[in-house]
């Protein structure tokens, strides 16, 4: 699925209006029945709906559900929030079309705002992508109002005062929904952390925008969901052997961290490997081959550390990173695999940290490889934002100087692309954000790159995987019990 900006997302309204043809009022009555089909399907008739508009084509889209869901028997207050003469022409004929029987009230000033009423659920219908400056006044009233509200917040299309394509400032007045209900596109708002308290639990609604104008217009942004990620899954063809899989090298864990080599070992073999080595130090052996019997076990000379590569001819890939700490000679030993490596790689941690303390190794990273840094690892290696759209422009210009793979994992971690584009990933909860789940992507990651998928589609794919795992995990146990080795119990392909 593509993510656009605001003028792409007038010009896919636009084209939708002159070429399916419809008018600009049809496809809002559109909007506002997919709207309502999706509201219908959670809420009854118990609960009064207040609907507050706005009086652009956001508050258009308002009173156009007000008035369905009027006809379907909900009780249903509507205020328009009268804070300038003009109106879109949309909001206009909508407002004609509102039936006598449902109350219709025009707030002017802010004590003739409604006072608040337990269980009900407010829609919020004031400003969509349209919003071009700071909210202020008479509307900033009211949705400091709405977040006051202990009421049940829907958004129309996106939250009133957030923008969809740009930061927001510190200060800024933006309504804080329990659901974002948002039309045929994600935005691109809804992937950055900065914008957690102003998003709630988004879905996309289909409104039939044309699909000719989505497939043509270009985008550096993405969004990864379930059919993207399935069409990338290969079969395994009937008369495929070990070899087929590919054989991948795991070189983790250290004394004290032996837990992540075998978070990202296990990951690794529940995703498809043909042949796993982990490579650990001495005091690893034991450890690795009773929890692992699977994989084979190289030992480092080191008791604790890795100090040593070894030979790189049989392997397919090599993943490294989970539990290694910063020792001077593991870091030895990372230059040693980057300058040999034939094959692609995947860095994590602590090999992530290696790296922003040596960056001349960036410009010697083999094609293929995938770097996996947290925010904080990536502010290592690449600096410090502002904020979450600068981090993300950093991020671009990174993997293309570098023309590596990077994930910024979070909460819908951002796959980007040797050229520039990003993949946002639809997959993963909050469950996830506890010690080892990364050491788990490592594993898969290193799998499917064994595999020979190209590291592009790896990374996407294994970490729409990663967080499908973690979804199925957290359904199971809830979010809180959850923990790393629960998401490799869950990998399923
Ligand atoms: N046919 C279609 O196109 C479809 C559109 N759809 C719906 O339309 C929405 C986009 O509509 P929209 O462009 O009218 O924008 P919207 O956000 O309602 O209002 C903008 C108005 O508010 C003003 N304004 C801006 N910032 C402001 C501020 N801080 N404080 C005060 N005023 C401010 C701004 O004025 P201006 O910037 O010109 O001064 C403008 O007049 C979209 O989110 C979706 O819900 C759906 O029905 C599907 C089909
Ligand atoms: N709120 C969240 N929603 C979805 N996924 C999350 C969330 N928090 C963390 N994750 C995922 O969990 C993993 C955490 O990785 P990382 O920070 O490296 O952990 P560790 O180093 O402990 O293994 C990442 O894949 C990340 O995308
Ligand atoms: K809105």
């Amino acid at each position: 699925m593509k993510i656009f900006n605001v003028s792409q997302i007038r010009a896919l309204d636009a084209h939708t209006i002159a070429h399916e043809p419809i008018t600009s009022l049809d496809l809002m009555e559109r909007a506002a029945k997919a709207f309502v089909c999706w509201y219908c399907a959670r809420f009854d008739h118990q609960q009064t709906v207040r609907i507050f508009c706005g009086k652009g084509n956001n508050g258009g889209d308002g009173l156009a559900i007000a008035r369905l869901l009027h006809h379907k028997e909900y009780l249903v207050q509507v205020y328009v929030v009268d804070y300038t003469e003009q109106a879109s022409d949309d909001f206009r004929a909508n407002l004609e079309r509102m039936p006598q029987g449902a109350p219709l009230h025009f707030i002017k000033k802010q004590d003739e705002l409604p006072a608040p009423a337990p269980g009900t659920i407010l829609i919020d219908a004031l400003l969509g992508s349209g919003l071009s400056r700071p909210v202020e006044g008479l509307l900033a009233a009211v949705i400091r109002a709405i977040n006051q509200s202990e009421a049940t917040v829907l958004s129309v299309d996106i939250a009133s005062g957030l923008y969809a394509d740009q930061p927001n400032g510190p200060e800024d007045v933006i309504v804080q929904p329990d659901y974002t209900v948002t039309f045929q596109l994600p935005k691109l708002a809804f992937m950055l952390p900065q914008n957690n308290r102003f998003i709630g639990d988004w879905q996309v609604v289909d409104i039939g925008l044309s699909a000719d104008f989505i497939e043509q217009e270009s985008t550096p942004y993405y969004f990864t969901d379930a059919a993207v990620a399935r069409a990338l899954i290969r079969p395994r063809l009937k008369f495929s052997h070990k070899g087929t899989f590919g054989h991948a090298l795991l070189i983790a864990g250290s004394y004290g961290k032996m837990g992540a080599a075998l978070l990202a070992g296990s990951a690794c073999l529940r995703s498809g490997v043909g042949l796993l080595t982990a490579h650990v130090p001495r005091c690893g052996y034991s450890i690795v081959q009773t929890y692992m019997p699977e994989a084979m076990t190289q030992v480092d000379p080191h008791e604790e550390i890795i100090t040593a590569l070894p030979a790189l001819e049989p392997y397919s890939v090599v993943g490294m990173g989970p539990g290694l700490g910063k020792d001077p000679q593991t870091l030895r030993v990372l230059e040693a695999l980057i300058a040999q490596a034939q094959v692609p790689l995947v860095l994590d941690a602590d090999a992530l940290n290696l790296l922003a303390e040596n960056p001349a190794l960036l410009q010697k990273l083999p094609q293929g490889t995938i770097l996996t840094p947290h925010p904080k690892e990536f502010q290592r290696l690449a600096g410090d934002a502002a904020h979450d759209y600068e981090r993300l422009a950093l991020a671009r210009r990174f993997a293309r100087k570098y023309q590596v793979v990077l994930c910024l994992k979070g909460g819908h971690t951002a796959v980007v692309f040797p050229d520039g584009t990003v993949h946002f990933n639809a997959t993963g909860n909050a469950g996830m954000a506890t010690g080892g789940t990364g050491d788990v992507l490592t594993g898969v990651l290193t799998a499917l790159l064994a595999q020979k998928y190209p590291a592009e589609q790896a990374a996407q794919l294994g970490v729409y995987q990663h967080g499908a795992a973690g979804d199925r995990a957290a359904e199971q146990r809830t979010q809180t019990a959850l923990i790393a080795s629960d998401v490799v119990e869950n990998l399923g392909w």
